[in-house]
């Protein structure tokens, strides 16, 4: 699609009705590449058929390893028992971070020659603290334009396992996500990988950690900065649970719980609940703390408007660090709140699909808000008058980012009717957002 593309949404006042999620993006990258790696077959169930995790599937069918989408969002994946097939390839990995960044680990392991690239901003998202980490296991890894980022280079190399890794997680918790699915192929002792400085985005972890234990490998977690990966029993080390079933995605949900509270609901989102594995069910807790009715099950929640007087939520002020993606979603939820809405703990924006905070600023202030951004944290207050909102004839710019374009279609509850450049970028995770969309609200 061309950026001159858009859609033009509201002015909308009504939200309600049920939305069956996707898959979560998450846990399916993740069960993708665990199942590549296990010996076995592996049914995976509501797996996310989105841009994402078509360049896993892709990358490992490149990998040599067979994985059939079927009817239903259903994918059997024959595992390679932990050693690929194809021992040089060329992959590439569109704008995925849990796609490079799990698989340049696995492939480090391999003792073969891969490079792994993806789109231009790919080429600008971090890569170093994971090399980093796998050089001190005798990983050959070079970068091929620019120091610290992809496109990367494996070379074959002889793994030497060290007692203790160590792994910045101030920039991704994905570094971690990556040693910790990695280095149990080549533990021929126990590894402990330590995390240097802050561990953001930690739910993610607790992700990982919950995955492989489903595909039997269980990782102890001495205190909150160590892991240790136990050491290897036989030449197989992830074994197939034989099928499993992927969440609806959390932070997708978030979108329509927001749309329950100012489209007034009942809107529920089906496929997660309070037995989720993903931190951005955490989301709801935030809603309810900006005055909307949640109501939540085991794998559904609700929302049902606000609770206060005015109808209008509250602004607040929360730390985002669990929940990186679904704080996006509150950044434009504070357009309905009365006061500020600070979100603070939120750097890693910066380094993801865009320079989220910037992108989130200047979009904001375009329909009208008060924004002020600093290196780690978003302050908006919202118009303060129907006249204050303003319409930019120019539309809402997505900057390639899903969140973006997905987040900004709250917008539309504003007064006036809304354009959102380049829609179709929610294909990274949401291909459906739209007609989902269109189909719950009035
Ligand atoms: O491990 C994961 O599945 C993810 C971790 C988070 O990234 P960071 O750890 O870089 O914050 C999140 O933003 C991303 O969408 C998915
Ligand atoms: C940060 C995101 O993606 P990635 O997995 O590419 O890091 C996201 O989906 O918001």
């Amino acid at each position: 699609m061309s950026v001159s593309e858009f859609v033009e949404l509201g002015p909308l006042t009504r939200a309600e009705g049920s939305i069956h999620l996707p898959g979560s993006k998450s846990i399916s990258n993740r069960v993708l590449l665990l199942a590549a790696l296990s010996a076995g077959t592996t049914t995976l169930h509501n797996l996310l058929d989105a841009d994402d995790t078509q360049v896993m599937r892709n990358a490992l069918r490149a990998l040599g390893v067979s994985v059939t989408d079927h009817a239903d969002q259903t994918c059997v994946v024959n595992g390679c028992g932990g050693v690929f097939p194809v021992r040089s390839a060329d992959l590439f990995m569109g704008n995925a971070g849990t796609a490079i960044r799990p698989l340049t680990a696995a492939l480090a392991m391999q003792g073969g020659d891969y490079r792994l690239s993806g789109v231009a901003r790919m080429h600008e998202r971090p890569i170093r603290d994971l090399v980093d980490g796998l050089r001190q296991v005798g990983a050959q890894i070079t970068y091929e334009l620019q120091e610290g980022y992809p496109p990367i280079v494996i070379s074959a190399a002889q793994i030497q396992i060290k007692e203790v890794v160590k792994v910045r997680g101030d920039v991704s918790s994905q570094f971690l996500t990556a040693l910790l699915m990695a280095l149990p192929l080549v533990a021929d002792q126990p590894i402990r990988i330590e995390v240097v400085g802050e561990l953001i985005s930690k739910p993610y972890i607790d992700i990982t950690l919950k995955l492989m234990a489903r595909f039997g490998v269980i990782v102890a977690c001495p205190d909150s900065q160590s892991f240790i990966i136990p050491q290897k029993t036989s030449s197989v080390v992830y074994e197939s649970p034989g099928s499993l079933a992927v969440e609806g995605d959390a932070s997708s949900a978030s979108y329509f719980l927001a749309l329950g509270a100012i489209g007034k609901g009942p809107l529920r989102v089906l496929g997660v609940g309070r037995d989720s594995i993903q931190g951005d069910v955490a989301f709801a807790d935030a809603l309810g703390l900006m005055g909307a009715k949640v109501l939540s099950g085991p794998d559904w929640i609700e929302v049902t408007g606000v609770n206060n007087a005015n109808g209008r939520l509250n602004g607040i002020t929360l730390d985002c660090t669990a929940i990186p993606d679904a704080a996006m979603t509150l950044a434009v939820l504070a357009l309905f709140a009365e006061g500020k809405t600070r979100l603070n703990q939120i750097a890693s924006w910066r380094v993801k699909e865009t320079d989220r905070i910037a992108a989130m600023a200047k979009e904001l202030r375009k329909v009208g808000a008060l924004v002020e951004e600093g290196a780690d944290y978003i302050e908006i207050e919202a118009p303060q008058t129907l006249s204050g909102w303003q319409v930019p004839v120019e539309g809402i710019d997505t900057y390639d980012d899903h969140r973006m374009a997905m987040c900004f279609s709250l917008a539309a509850f504003g007064p006036n009717a809304l354009k959102i450049n380049d829609p179709s970028c929610v294909a990274k995770t949401f291909p459906s957002y739209f007609t989902e969309f269109n189909a719950v609200v009035a």
